[in-house]
């Protein structure tokens, strides 16, 4: 006996989010508008495709008929086969809710639909805070999974018996085994549990008031024999003989719920009404409930059971070794719910056999690992079915509500117990159902190729050391279309007086790890320590295009990088800054700023008319150190004025000139100067239209320049 409930478990199908799964093919397969879709499902929608992606393999799929000299299956299903196929409910959840599913393989996954084809159109990811990131992807996933993607496959449920770990390796599976599908099917032995010889009944020598329960009647055919079963959902056309077998016939059909009732008391009452009694040498605990051993109740009906059936399942099928629940379902509106009876006290190669009396009712099956599949086996008046121990660790069973049923159902459901000392010597919990997991490697794909780059996966990691609380927003409106999200300040100052100018060269490094399409601006800060101002921004730009296509636009001469370009989506960049003016420290991580709260300049949006002020500088610069030649006083002004500023020397000629925009700041740097030869020039400084000339006198050596006085 099983949990009242399976947890996480959907109720219904429908509730559950199955996966449906085709990877070779986007283009054409649509549900089957069966009503079998998850959630959200587009049911009948063909999904968004690649247009180059392969045809799905045409599989045939066989009609369900009984094999001949072997025990049937489940199946008394002439539905065609759906033409897809989908993942049970624990392998979704271990999927897409795992712990154990890291960042970058939900990455991985990502990305893997992505070059599959599939348009992952709502996943935001450069909106996203690191810390919901995989959630994010996860829901995408899911909804990719639950919309998207079919399996053009059918096969029984061993080979993809699978916890898996990886939606990729998944469908790559399932794609090379859609290639030998049928063939399983067909070479498959069927599963026969506790196959005895048979013997005759001994029913003849029970005193004539014992057989009162029972109407004299044949022999049972000796053997089991695979249920029939309608499969309620898309999978294999058979109920696998290795979950559940019948006993031919209807071995007590003349046992009616009135006898059993007269002779069983029924004093429990479960959760959703069933009423049940237990009996057996072994004690049985599910969910909330205990039963306590309890001896069999004498008398014809346990009697007449086990000389029935001991002969069909074999010698040890005795009330020594079996426990007996019985259940009495008053009538259709009392079920139970999708359980494995997989308790520990059970043993863990026993065979569970159930009696079946009164309302015909529904035992539904469900694959709880792997692929999903649903079967339902009607269990008529005096039927006897067996569940092997497959049928727990890879199955969950219940007993459908069926409103519509006013019969009341009796099952005597007989489970072998392992003895107390066994438990108390075996301490290892349930063995029957750990069988081997198998879980499949995390497959790389197929390397990604991006679909596209640039413009599809933007996503701009602004990275700062501003010394500034935020790095004012219009410093990055350059970037066309603005869509940048993540800022990234680390060490940043926020006062002056913390700037060190001992820092001359640090190190950070910028993991792209596979986002493909990203836009890395850097910025940084320019300060003159001399006058402890503020004098500009730079920004450098890495774009991060996957193979092939990467670009790299450095804006700024004082950050070099290791990166080769172009590019890999997964490279780790390097980027060095080596101006005594950065203060940047370690990147290690990249945060996300969702709420970006503009605060430069108290707030103050600057404006472009009033703020650069073309004055005289002084400018103190010294012998063997490097530094800037202001041009524009900007330690709260910076507009998007473009300045223009040129070195003359005393006949006028042009010795430097250049130009800046005020992200920049009319700013000039200095490499170190080493040798002064004194000159006097003058600097002329533009800015729309208003000039104002400096006549200064500099040092001027080659492209370095030295200031010596106004
Ligand atoms: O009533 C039945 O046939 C099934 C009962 C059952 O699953 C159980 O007792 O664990
Ligand atoms: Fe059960």
């Amino acid at each position: 006996m099983a949990k009242e409930s399976v947890t996480g478990a959907p109720a219904t199908r429908r509730d559950s989010g199955f996966l449906l799964v085709h990877p070779n093919t986007l283009s054409t397969i649509s549900s089957s508008g069966s009503g079998d879709g998850p959630p959200g499902t587009n049911q009948g929608t063909a999904p968004e495709v690649s247009t180059n992606m392969t045809s799905p393999p045409s599989l045939s799929h066989k009609e369900a008929a009984p094999v001949q000299g072997k025990p049937e299956t489940c199946d008394m299903s002439t539905q065609t086969p759906e033409r897809h196929i989908s993942f049970s409910p624990k392998t979704c959840a271990e999927l897409l809710y795992s712990k154990a599913l890291s960042r970058d393989q939900l990455i991985h996954e990502y990305h893997y639909f992505k070059w599959r084809g599939v348009r992952l159109s709502t996943l935001k990811i450069r909106e996203c805070s690191s810390s919901d990131f995989p959630p994010r992807i996860n829901g995408e996933l899911l909804i990719a999974l639950n919309n998207q993607i079919y399996c053009d496959f059918s096969n029984t449920i061993e080979d993809f018996d699978i916890i898996s770990n990886s939606v990729s390796y998944l469908a790559e599976k399932s794609m090379e085994l859609a290639q030998t599908v049928g063939e399983s099917e067909k070479d498959k032995s069927p599963v026969t549990p506790n196959s005895t010889t048979p013997s005759p009944t001994r029913s003849a020598e029970l005193d004539p008031d014992e057989t009162a329960f029972f109407s004299p009647r044949s022999s049972p055919k000796q053997r089991l024999e695979g249920v029939h079963d309608t499969p309620s959902s898309p999978g294999p056309i058979s109920l696998p003989e290795s979950v559940c077998l019948f006993i031919p016939e209807l071995p007590f059909a003349d046992l009616t719920v009135e006898n059993v009732r007269e002779t069983i008391p029924f004093e429990v009452t479960l959760r959703g009404g069933r009423k049940v009694s237990y009996y057996g040498s072994e004690p049985y605990s599910y969910g909330k409930t205990t039963h306590r051993s309890n001896p069999y109740l004498a008398g014809p009906l346990f009697e007449r059971i086990f000389e029935r059936l001991t002969p069909i399942l074999g010698s040890d099928f005795t009330k020594e070794n079996y426990s007996c629940l019985a259940t009495l379902y008053e009538n259709g509106s009392v079920g139970i719910p999708h359980h494995s009876d997989n308790e520990s006290q059970i043993a863990s190669d026993s065979t569970i056999h159930t009696i079946s009396l009164g309302g015909k009712r529904t035992l539904q099956f469900r694959s709880t690992t792997g692929l999903f599949f649903e079967h339902n086996v009607e269990l008529p008046h005096g039927s006897v079915y067996s569940m092997t121990t497959a049928s727990q660790s890879a199955w969950s069973h219940s007993i459908v509500r069926e409103q519509s049923i006013s019969d009341p159902r009796i099952s005597l459901t007989f489970r072998r117990m392992r003895s107390s000392e066994q438990a108390d010597t075996d301490s290892t919990s349930h063995p029957a159902v750990e069988r081997p997991v198998t879980v499949p490697p995390i497959k790389p794909p197929t390397p990604i190729k991006p679909l596209i780059a640039m413009g599809t996966h933007r996503r701009i990691l602004l990275l700062t050391d501003s010394v500034l609380k935020d790095t004012p927003e219009h410093i990055f409106s350059r970037i066309a279309d603005g869509s940048y999200r993540c800022v990234k300040k680390t060490g940043e100052m926020t006062s002056s007086s913390e700037y060190d100018s001992s820092i001359t060269q640090q190190t950070f490094f910028l993991d792209c790890s596979k986002v493909i399409g990203d836009i890395i601006y850097i910025t940084d800060t320019k300060f003159d320590e001399e006058n402890g101002i503020i004098v500009g921004h730079s920004i450098s730009e890495v774009g991060v295009f996957g193979a092939g296509d990467c670009v790299n636009i450095p804006d700024i001469a004082h950050m070099t990088t290791n990166a080769a370009f172009p590019i890999e989506s997964d490279t780790v960049i390097e980027i060095k800054c080596n101006h005594p003016w950065f203060t940047l420290s370690g990147v290690e991580e990249i945060t996300c700023v969702l709420d970006w709260t503009y605060n430069y300049n108290g707030g103050r949006e600057p404006s472009c008319t009033q703020d650069v002020s073309l004055t005289c500088l002084p400018v103190n610069i010294k012998k063997g150190k490097s530094g800037i030649l202001p041009v524009t006083k900007s330690r709260d002004h910076v507009t998007w004025d473009t300045v223009t500023w040129t070195v003359l020397d005393g006949s006028g000629s042009t010795i430097l000139e250049g130009s800046c925009q005020t992200d920049c700041d009319g700013i000039f740097s200095f490499s170190k100067v080493e040798t002064a030869g004194v000159h006097t020039y003058s600097v002329l400084i533009e800015k729309e239209g208003e000039t104002v000339s400096c006549n200064s006198r500099f040092a001027v050596f080659g492209t370095l320049i030295y200031f010596l006085s106004s």
